[in-house]
């Protein structure tokens, strides 16, 4: 595998996120199971890019491997950032903390970064303002909705001020209205931090609100089957869901992903 976290060449310009000929195979023959790929893939910086493809094609193993969690079995993938802030990730499950406040859970990442503490809790408390929570800094995260507790995970993610966001099926588990809700805001908060995004999900509607690219993947072992760009210029607002061209996108991917999605 090569080094997830190269230097940077002072000057070059550098794609955020680089997969060649990525694959990964779980277990030993005759039970191994191939998860994942070849894949190639660039994400450039700045650029929000959504992967949809059907259930066990390997989504998540290609996004743990960029969270340097999972090594490929063959490939490399490689992460260049310009300064020294991580990658954070955000899975569906939230991953937050019961036994620390929302404020506490926030400024997790900051901790880490042995921030002092007025910074960070400055820092978490603007996270919190920014996603409408502002009132429950000092709340437990078992008080809260499944949507809130959603946004102090992202306000969590978003607080260390990553490069590269990675997010796995992030509004899974919520209802389609506070999915809608949340979509919208993290459509707004990544126009304005133009934070390098990879983003995973079923849902094609979502994928094309917020993606630059909409990459879809094959049946497993994953490997990208076709690329298209939702032709809505940014800044874009929720409202592109009732365009036209959203609709007939949304077929054309449609169709794409439902002959993958047949089991062989
Ligand atoms: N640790 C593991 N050991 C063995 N097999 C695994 C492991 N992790 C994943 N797999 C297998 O690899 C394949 C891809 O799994 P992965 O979770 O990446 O798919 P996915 O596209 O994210 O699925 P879903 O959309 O259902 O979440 C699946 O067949 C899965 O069973």
């Amino acid at each position: 595998m090569g080094d997830p976290h190269p230097k940077p060449t002072p000057g070059a310009p550098h794609p955020t996120l680089h997969a060649t000929g990525l694959t990964r195979t779980f277990g030993r023959p005759p039970r191994s199971v191939d998860a994942l790929g070849p894949l190639d893939l660039t994400v450039a910086p700045g650029e929000f890019v959504c992967l949809v493809g059907p259930s066990g094609c390997g989504k998540s193993t290609l996004l743990r491997i960029a969270a340097g969690l999972l090594r490929p079995s063959t490939g490399t993938l490689e992460i260049r950032t310009s300064a020294p802030r991580p990658a954070a990730m955000i899975f569906q499950d939230y991953g937050i903390y019961d036994w620390k406040t929302v404020r506490a859970n926030v400024r997790f990442g900051l901790d880490i970064q042995r921030v002092p503490r007025r910074e960070a809790n400055a820092r978490a408390d603007g996270w919190l303002a920014r996603m409408g929570l502002a009132d429950f800094a000092d709340a437990y995260p078992a008080t809260l909705s499944g949507g809130m507790r959603q946004r102090v995970a992202i306000a969590r993610a978003l607080a260390v001020e990553p490069e590269l966001l990675l997010m796995d099926e992030p509004f899974a588990a919520l209802d389609a209205q506070l999915r809608m809700i949340l979509q919208d805001e993290l459509l707004d908060l990544t126009q304005t931090t133009r934070t390098t995004t990879l983003f995973i999900t079923h849902s094609l509607e979502e994928a094309i609100v917020l993606g630059d690219r909409v990459l879809v993947m094959s049946a497993r072992p994953g490997r990208l089957l076709a690329e298209h760009r939702p032709p809505f210029p940014r800044p874009r607002t929720g409202d592109i869901r009732s365009a036209p061209e959203f609709t007939s996108l949304k077929s054309e991917l449609w169709d794409l992903l439902r002959k993958e999605a047949v089991p062989a």
